[in-house]
């Protein structure tokens, strides 16, 4: 049995609004209408692999491109470009019954269904008493459909995409549609599917549905992956950028989606070399990071903590023993006395591997600014996050936290002395003798 279920490579979805007489009178009188016209990329290049037992989320915000993704998937729609190869049969439970006709009963849709998807009327009547009590809408299973309210659709839909035993089940926010014993219902019959071999990729909204479902988590932003990772870790990140401000935001996508240009490409270039990673460093890049603390109480934030090499640019893969900076742009929203700055360094244990506190002038007035801290790495190797606060009132009054964010990585030079995670740059001598070489 193939294990890769789903691998989706380079995939593109273009729109392009169609330019007709009356677009073009709209787009001369509001200008700023007209670019809605243009051809964009609700998905982008994206690259993707589902295995069997596995049950990927996709988050992003509206308009991000999740339901585009799926739809392709689904054959639903043709992508522009990229490639979808798919190991086995995919059911998929896309926008709101949209597995369904409105015109057909209940039950016609249940054949309705398997007609779509080649399964012969015989395997369906077999299937067909499942699906009813699963569904448990009663009476209303022999009513057309455009009468159901959207909880019967969805109970409908539920029961129908995952009777027939899909290899790829698919569900666009179906499982916060039904009431709580539904859901409950939904989530189990999910995790029966996947135990049996299937494999999920679910859309929510719902970071409890995410956290609590998913094996991996892929965030989407403008249709590109932003980050493809272990539940806590990407929404974590989320989470966190959700709560900026939108230059800052974008600033910070921009770089999380550098970061993982970077990854993939390295990933890519240690599976065509055949190079495996040591076991610890795969357990380590493997390991979610201990749950964030997020605060936020006004008056002052942080919108964005970044560190930058010596040339200038921000990275996060830095070399241990070279001179780094770490940037926070930070804004007040109202006069502050006593403001002060926490920056911390956490290990994917959640654990401090040490941070310092700075007190700015007494007096700050309302407005941006930006600290920086430089300092050469003493760190040797390993996976790291920052954490950093803004407070006033001698540390007692806190504004924001933004905890585990800017995540980054040391890399050891080869041939390093050093044991554990920090160099501590001992200076050495034999008998008084400071000479003596450290090799
Ligand atoms: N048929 C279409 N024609 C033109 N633009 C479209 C079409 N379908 C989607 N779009 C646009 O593509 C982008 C991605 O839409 P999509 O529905 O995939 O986002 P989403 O992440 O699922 O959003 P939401 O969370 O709101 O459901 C949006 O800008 C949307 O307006």
């Amino acid at each position: 049995m193939q294990d890769v279920v789903l691998q989706i490579e380079n995939l593109t979805k273009k729109f392009s609004a169609k330019q007709s007489p009356g677009r073009a009178l709209r787009n001369a009188l509001f200008p700023s209408q007209a670019k809605l016209d243009r051809s964009f990329a609700a998905v982008d290049s994206v690259s993707l692999k589902l295995s069997r037992g596995e049950v990927v989320g996709i988050i992003g915000h509206n308009g991000a491109g999740k339901s585009t993704l799926l739809k392709m998937i689904s054959g639903v729609i043709p992508p522009t470009s990229g490639t979808i190869s798919i190991h086995g049969r995919v059911s998929a439970m896309l926008e709101l019954g949209s597995a369904i006709n409105p015109e057909y009963t209940g039950i016609e849709n249940i054949y309705y269904y398997g007609a779509v998807l080649g399964i012969d009327r015989k395997t369906m009547k077999g299937l067909e008493d499942k699906i009813i009590e699963f569904a448990d809408i009663g009476q209303h299973i022999n009513r057309p459909v455009k009468f159901y309210s959207s909880g019967m659709k969805a109970r409908l839909s539920f029961a129908i995409v995952t009777t027939i035993k899909p290899d790829i089940l698919i569900v666009d926010e179906i499982l916060s549609v039904g009431d709580a014993a539904f859901s409950a219902k939904s989530a189990a019959r999910m995790r029966e599917l996947i135990g049996s071999g299937a494999a999920a990729l679910v859309v929510s909204h719902s970071v409890a549905t995410m956290t609590s479902l998913c094996d991996r988590v892929v965030w989407l932003d403008e249709g590109k992956i932003v980050m493809n990772g272990p539940p806590s870790e990407v929404i974590t990140q989320y989470s966190a950028t959700m709560l900026m401000s939108s230059t800052a935001r974008r600033q910070h996508l921009i770089d999380l989606l550098s970061t993982e240009r970077t990854a993939t490409s390295k990933a890519a270039a240690a599976a065509t070399k055949g190079k495996p990673k040591a076991a610890s460093e795969k357990e380590e890049e493997r390991r979610e990071p201990p749950p964030a603390t997020v605060v936020n109480n006004g008056g002052a934030r942080i919108e964005l903590v970044e560190i930058i090499d010596e040339k200038g640019n921000p990275t996060r893969q830095l070399s241990s023993g070279q001179p780094y900076t770490i940037e926070i742009t930070a804004a007040t929203e109202l006069v502050i006395n006593d403001l002060s700055i926490g920056l911390s360094i956490r290990t994917r244990n959640g654990d401090v591997l040490g941070g310092q506190i700075y007190k700015l002038e007494k007096r700050r007035s309302p407005g941006t600014f930006q600290a920086a801290c430089t300092f050469l790495n003493p760190i040797v190797t390993g996976h790291y996050y920052l954490t950093c606060d803004i407070r006033s009132d001698n540390r007692k009054r806190i504004h924001h936290i933004i905890d585990l964010v800017t995540p980054f990585s040391v890399l050891s030079p080869p041939q390093t002395n050093c044991v554990g995670q920090i160099n501590f740059n001992f200076s050495w001598s034999v008998d008084g003798d400071q000479t003596a070489k450290v090799s």
